[in-house]
């Protein structure tokens, strides 16, 4: 696992879309894993003006979502289906019909994680995932205790979760409880992954994710086990890292070859 803290929130957009950008100028039939939630938004802002401004093509990339709410509509300005649209896709060119997210109206909810694993091995695999971290350690919506090798499925969110995310919601009583969230086996399968963390508020699990033991009390230490992971904060995200120095002096003296 690589672990870089940057100080500037816009160096770890730019590195990350430099990721991206040159998987999907490599291979245009890319297969992007996304998130929501505000820690990736810059990455999206900047891969925005490069398609604009650089010509990057995402004309034959494909995307997948980590997550979505249950018991809210697709059309509901909050559903994942919805923001992922708004932030990032409907600004780029890649085809509507090749951004999927797990469906939280289908009638079956018991089987759309399996199908939902399904079209993402159909599509060849994720060739690059982001991933934000919520307060609690979780990854996607995989809430703290969700099996190290789960796959996509249904959670029950905890009222922490709820609680965080009351902010895009009227009141906590309109924040949905259950979701639909791709499992950490399914996360782990992904060809790379790239976490991306800012603020204080995520110092804590951070450490966890990337010092403690793996464990599914901090669901995203499963990433330590991931043969392709990078972990990129800023200072303040970081801040409760032990090898914080090491992980400074690691990134100072990178051999000019190495790419995230
Ligand atoms: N399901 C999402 C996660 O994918 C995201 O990582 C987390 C943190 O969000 P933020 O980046 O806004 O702090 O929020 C939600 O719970």
């Amino acid at each position: 696992m690589e672990v870089i803290i940057l100080s500037d929130p816009g160096r770890i957009a730019g590195l990350v879309a430099d990721a991206v950008e040159r998987r999907v100028r490599a291979t245009p039939s890319s297969v992007l894993g996304l998130a929501t939630g505000s820690s990736p938004l810059k990455i999206y802002e900047e891969l925005i003006r490069r398609h604009r401004q650089s010509g990057l093509s995402f004309a034959d990339a494909h995307a997948f979502l980590l997550d979505e709410y249950i018991g809210i509509p697709r059309s509901h300005d909050q559903s994942y289906y919805s923001v992922i649209r708004r932030e990032f896709t409907n600004h780029i060119d890649i085809p509507a019909e090749r951004v999927h997210s797990p469906n939280g109206e289908s009638d079956d909810i018991a089987g759309e994680g399996a199908r939902y694993d399904e079209s993402i091995r159909a599509a060849g695999g994720i060739d690059i995932q982001l991933l934000g971290i919520g307060t609690d350690g979780h990854i996607g919506f995989n809430e703290p205790a969700s099996s190290l090798r789960s796959r996509t499925r249904v959670k029950t969110l905890t009222e922490q979760t709820r609680e965080d995310n009351a902010r895009f919601f009227p009141s906590m009583s309109d924040v949905p409880r259950h979701v639909l969230t791709q499992g950490l086996g399914t996360i782990s399968e992904s060809r790379q992954a790239v976490l991306v963390a800012t603020g204080a508020a995520k110092a804590e699990a951070v450490a966890a994710a990337v010092e403690g033991p793996v464990s599914a009390i901090c669901p995203a230490s499963v990433l330590q086990l991931h043969e392709h992971a990078a972990v990129i904060v800023d200072e303040a995200a970081g801040s409760a890292l032990e090898l914080a120095d090491y992980y400074k002096h690691t990134y100072a003296n990178r051999p000019k070859w190495q790419e995230l």
